[in-house]
């Protein structure tokens, strides 16, 4: 653990947005002195972690005034969930002439964050400050853009504010459950689920995210967002199939379904050509009307979209060197002397006065807006009267009425539709599991490489295997033959089973992130779903394998030694990809294609083909007692030559083995149990599957720092 220096408050709070800032302590270019916060105490990293956020107090808060929409939204009544605008038109006419969704605005208020990463220079570890004290507001019913030089922490910032990464308070985790009911957070190029239509990732994420079933208002509601985004007309299209700025648009439908008040949004302009950049900042300003708190980062905005921005919050070298309204930028700048070239993009001259091209201003400006504090520049027409205080006295009013205020808030934003639970995640556990298999279920059947080209190689490797050893099965002058067979058999599948595990998890996990941050399930739904969606694949691969090998190679033709064979084989796939899951949760797909048959070698060695455990040093026999193949051998040996077998016919002169129990005794296997065997399989499978939900839970954490 290291004590992090730095002391920070931090608050999201929600007031009425007529309340203001504290207007005295700056004044336009003057800088001045940051006022001093007692803090509780002083936080720390978490051990391991790399990365820790120094507060010193966080509350959230919700109060109900009436939403702070333009004036020309003013006399509209209020309703639950009204559409967003025309049918695909980002036109600002419409947001302007939109009602309000949100009946209980949320403004977010933090003060003097720091955040510090421990990065490793020459095996030791350095701190490194990427905010350094920032405070600011971002209130209802705007658009407020985080902008700034690269690297200047304006993604740390988002991730912090909307809870992505984890942080302490007081030494303790945030607990920021309430505030994530309230808001959802959209990546840069947020990761979806590309084998399944447009509609399909609608119904999931409305039964996930709404908590209600088939529900026609659900339907309803999933037409309304649609529509109101512009992406009605591909209801039925793949997903894979949209182009950049229709999957922004999903990826905001999606989230938009629960009606959060604040939404935050990294980067959403990135990649899109200047006309779809000005749709998607169109569609925010439209959700930001509606009276929601919208916050995004936003690289280099051309002066059209600039204008469409409501609040600039500029960060430089994790310091806010403006935080105030678009149209007050210039000003501001100007009060400091920099005055901004004409018919010049005001968003080019921030970065470039950032950057230096004027000189070194940078800690002018910091100390001009207080490092955010000074709130002089917030617009007048839909920003706050500067008057209310914003002092200690709040952060503890609020933190009073977070409770109450909140369940009042769930219910009211759900529109009388669907019922919104207080609970963490709007769907039950069953609910979350059932939609989770159905949703992996059928990406599974639709993915050519991981579904069909599966059941293919089975089948193919069925008949070769087959063929190669025609008819051996009852010819006891190919016993070993056929001890070699059953050992590659469970080779085969352990193998198959591992690879198409080592892939679940790292190409899902950004998913897995965004979809588990924005509460739409629990990770243990999510594990239990992948783990049952890959059974009947698993299960369908290994019966073809097995009839196909069993009949060719003239194993014994009873019923109980088949389903015997076909069970211990399918047992063995389920310890291998239990194994693949595991390595899957713990690592990247590069390492874990290198890695995961690498870890399952010693498995091999120790199974008993190879050598017998008898002959063993005898410091190494417990191994033996480790290698799941070991089991897997006897188990299939037993199921093949044990129990009775009648004496095996014989193609030779002489064939030494025809009484089956001489074979299993000559390699060590007349005293097994096959019941046994089966057990310690499914044990050893369960204890390991165990293993990778705890490296999954603690991976996503990392993921999240
Ligand atoms: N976990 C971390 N470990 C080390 N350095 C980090 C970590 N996270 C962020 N940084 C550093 O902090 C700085 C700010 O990062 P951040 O991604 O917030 O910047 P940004 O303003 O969003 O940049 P860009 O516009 O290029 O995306 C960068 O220099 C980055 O390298």
């Amino acid at each position: 653990m290291e004590s992090l220096r730095d002391v920070v408050v931090m608050s999201a709070l929600a007031r009425s947005p007529s309340s203001g800032t504290d207007s005295g302590r700056c004044s336009p270019s003057t800088a001045t002195t940051a006022t001093a916060t007692t803090p509780p105490s002083v936080s720390s990293s978490s051990g391991g972690a790399s990365s820790g956020v120094d507060t010193a107090s966080l509350s959230a808060a919700l109060t109900a005034p009436a939403p702070p929409l333009d004036p020309l939204d003013g006399d509209l009544p209020m309703a639950p969930w009204p559409p967003l605008g025309s049918p695909g038109g980002d036109s600002e006419v419409d947001g302007w002439n939109m009602k309000p969704a949100i009946e209980v605005p949320v403004n977010l208020a933090f003060q003097k964050i720091s955040y510090t990463v421990h990065t490793r220079v020459r095996l030791r570890r350095e701190p490194r400050r990427i905010l350094q004290g920032v405070s600011g507001e971002f209130r209802a019913g705007q658009l407020t853009a985080i902008m700034g030089p690269s690297g200047a922490g304006k993604s740390t910032l988002l991730d912090v504010l909307s809870g992505y990464t984890r942080l302490l308070v007081n030494g303790s985790p945030r607990d920021s459950r309430a505030f994530r009911r309230q808001s959802v957070y959209i990546q840069q190029d947020a990761p979806l689920h590309p084998q399944l239509t447009v509609a399909e990732a609608m119904s999931v994420a409305a039964v996930l995210k709404l908590g209600c079933g088939k529900a026609a208002e659900s339907r309803a509601r999933i037409a309304e967002v649609l529509q109101s985004l512009g992406l009605h007309e591909h209801f039925d299209t793949m997903t894979g199939r949209l182009s950049g700025g229709q999957l922004k648009r999903l990826a905001i439908a999606l989230e938009l379904l629960s009606n959060p008040p604040v939404m935050f949004f990294d980067e959403p302009t990135s990649g899109l050509d200047s006309s779809t950049t000005k749709q998607c900042v169109g569609v925010l300003r439209r959700l930001a009307r509606q009276g929601r708190t919208v916050v995004c980062t936003i690289h280099t905005p051309s002066a059209t979209v600039f204008e469409m921005l409501d609040q600039l919050y500029l960060l430089v070298d994790g310091r806010c060197a403006y935080s105030g309204h678009t149209a007050n930028l210039l000003p501001y700048m100007a009060g400091l002397g920099l005055r901004c070239p004409p018919y010049h993009n005001p968003a080019d001259f921030a970065l470039e006065v950032t950057g230096g091209e004027y000189g070194d201003y940078n800690d002018d400006l910091v100390r001009a807006i207080d490092n955010g504090r000074c709130d002089l520049w917030v617009s007048t027409s839909t920003a706050a009267p500067a008057s209310a205080a914003h002092g200690g006295d709040d952060v503890s009013l609020s933190r009073q009425s977070s409770v109450s205020t909140s369940a009042a808030s769930a219910a009211a934003s759900d529109g009388g539709h669907c019922r919104q639970s207080p609970r963490v995640y709007p769907a039950s556990f069953w609910m979350q599991l059932y939609v989770l298999i159905k949703r992996t279920f059928r990406k599974g059947l639709r993915d050519r490489m991981l579904c069909h080209s599966r059941l293919y190689i089975h089948l193919v490797a069925g008949l070769l295997i087959g063929v190669l050893f025609l008819n051996i099965g009852s010819d006891a002058a190919h016993v070993f033959h056929n001890f070699s067979l059953l050992f590659f058999c469970l080779m085969f599948l352990m193998f198959t089973a591992l690879s198409a595990m080592i892939l679940a998890f790292p190409l899902e996990m950004p998913i897995i992130a965004r979809e588990h941050f924005n509460r739409w399930y629990s990770l243990k739904s999510y594990f239990l779903a992948v783990t049952i969606s890959d059974v009947p694949l698993q299960g369908a691969c290994t019966c073809v394998y097995a009839c196909i090998v069993y009949y060719m190679t003239a194993q014994p033709m009873e019923v109980a030694r088949f389903i015997q064979f076909l069970l211990i084989n399918a047992l063995v796939s389920y310890v291998a990809q239990s194994v693949g899951l595991l390595v899957g949760a713990a690592m990247k797909v590069e390492h874990g294609v290198i890695f995961g048959p690498l870890a399952i070698l010693p498995f091999t060695v120790f199974s008993g083909y190879f050598v017998h455990q008898r002959d063993a040093p005898s410091s190494m026999r417990w191994l033996f007692h480790a290698s799941y193949l070991k089991y897997g051998l006897s188990g299939s040996m037993l199921a093949v030559y044990g129990y009775g077998r009648e004496p095996l016919g014989c193609s030779d002169d002489y064939c030494h083995f025809t009484r089956p129990e001489k074979f299993l005794h000559e390699l060590d296997l007349d005293k097994g149990n096959y019941w046994m065997d089966a057990g310690v399989l499914f044990a050893i499978g369960s204890v390991i599957r165990l293993a990778a939900y705890f490296v999954l839970r603690l991976r996503l954490r990392r993921f999240r720092q």
